[in-house]
């Protein structure tokens, strides 16, 4: 089999960010919001980017369209069928609810839509709502407390948005609350951000995952604290190239992530805006960067090993993947 397509989970997926042109053409016209342009090439030329700031601009500007129930389920059916034709068996999706709140759209028809989606997908799905670094701490806070009584709808929370000049710590008090409540945990830190600020999120979030991370190699002492507690780091590579957090694929840190003994998954992050999908991940991490299938079925176990899912359907994910890899 195609090793980009072995059985896997995605643990690193933004809903917004699954957003392609062809549905944002759409959107508009459900809604009667004006275009610069209605042709979906167009749109999807005009989505390159300089840095982080210069992405989240254009995702947030675009998932504005995203206003009602329908609008959010038919979002989430369409990453769902990209993701199974990917292998994805199990993804963990992450949602910016504030962005949306925000905007006087109800959490209802922003949790109904997505959890109505996934439930009619044959890909196992979870939802996990980020907190905005943009709005501060406070806010997030707040937020968690509007979200919670939505809780059977998501299973953890993150953290993301603009990293620099947001260090992790201020966002203590929500990871708290969420802790208390029985919620899994992740962050993003380390995309733009350093390997003092993933420190800080490891002394201070409680985070059972790592989202990016890339920069805590900067820091030997930073990495055996992962590598010694196993923390998985969902990995995006395409992502990387086109927010310029490394210069090319092959300049991508993941192999020396590998040697170091750290626990990596592969994941797209918002792949209607980065060139790909999971699997095109992991396709770009065989034919440019020269990882081998052993390696290739290593991540893909890890994506199940550093799941929120059940102990028993990881296992079960797991012996398909070496069931897939065996069979040339
Ligand atoms: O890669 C990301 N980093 C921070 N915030 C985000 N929101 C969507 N994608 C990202
Ligand atoms: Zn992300």
């Amino acid at each position: 089999m195609d090793a980009a397509l072995l059985p896997k989970a995605e643990l690193h997926v933004h809903v917004e960010g699954t957003l392609e042109p062809e549905l944002v053409v759409e959107l508009a016209r459900r809604h009667r919001v004006a275009l610069p342009t209605a042709d979906p090439e167009l749109l999807r030329a005009a989505r390159h980017f300089t840095d982080l700031q210069s992405f989240l601009d254009q995702y947030y500007d675009a998932a504005e369209l995203l206003r009602t129930e329908q609008d959010f389920h038919d979002l989430m059916a369409a990453y769902l069928a990209r993701a199974e034709r990917a292998g994805v068996r199990r993804a963990e999706v992450f949602l910016d609810p504030q962005h949306h709140t925000g905007r006087g759209v109800p959490l209802e028809a922003v949790f109904g839509g997505l959890s109505a989606a996934a439930a009619a997908s044959p890909v196992s799905v979870d939802l996990i709502p980020c907190f905005l670094r943009h709005l501060g701490p406070d806010a997030a806070l707040e937020a968690l407390r509007t979200w919670l009584p939505y809780r059977e709808h998501f299973i953890g929370v993150g953290l993301d948005s603009t990293e620099i000049g947001n260090p992790p710590a201020a966002y203590a008090p929500a990871y708290a609350l969420a802790a208390a409540e029985g919620l899994h945990r992740t962050a993003h830190v380390g995309e733009e951000g350093t390997s003092a600020d993933v420190a800080e999120a490891l002394d201070t979030l409680g985070i059972e995952r790592l989202d990016h991370g890339n920069h805590a190699l900067d820091d030997v002492e930073v990495v055996a604290r992962l590598r010694d507690a196993g923390t998985p780091l969902t990995v995006c590579p395409l992502s990387n190239v086109a927010l310029r957090v490394v210069d090319d694929l092959t300049a991508h840190p993941l192999p020396a992530m590998l040697d170091a003994g750290l626990v990596v998954t592969v994941n797209s992050d918002d792949p209607a805006y980065f060139g790909g999908y999971v699997d095109d991940n992991f396709r770009a991490l065989r034919d440019v960067v020269g990882l081998t299938d052993a390696q290739l079925t290593q991540l893909a176990i890890a994506s199940f090993d550093a799941s929120f899912a059940e102990p028993a359907a990881r296992a079960t994910w797991r012996s398909e993947v070496l069931a897939a890899a065996l069979i040339p």
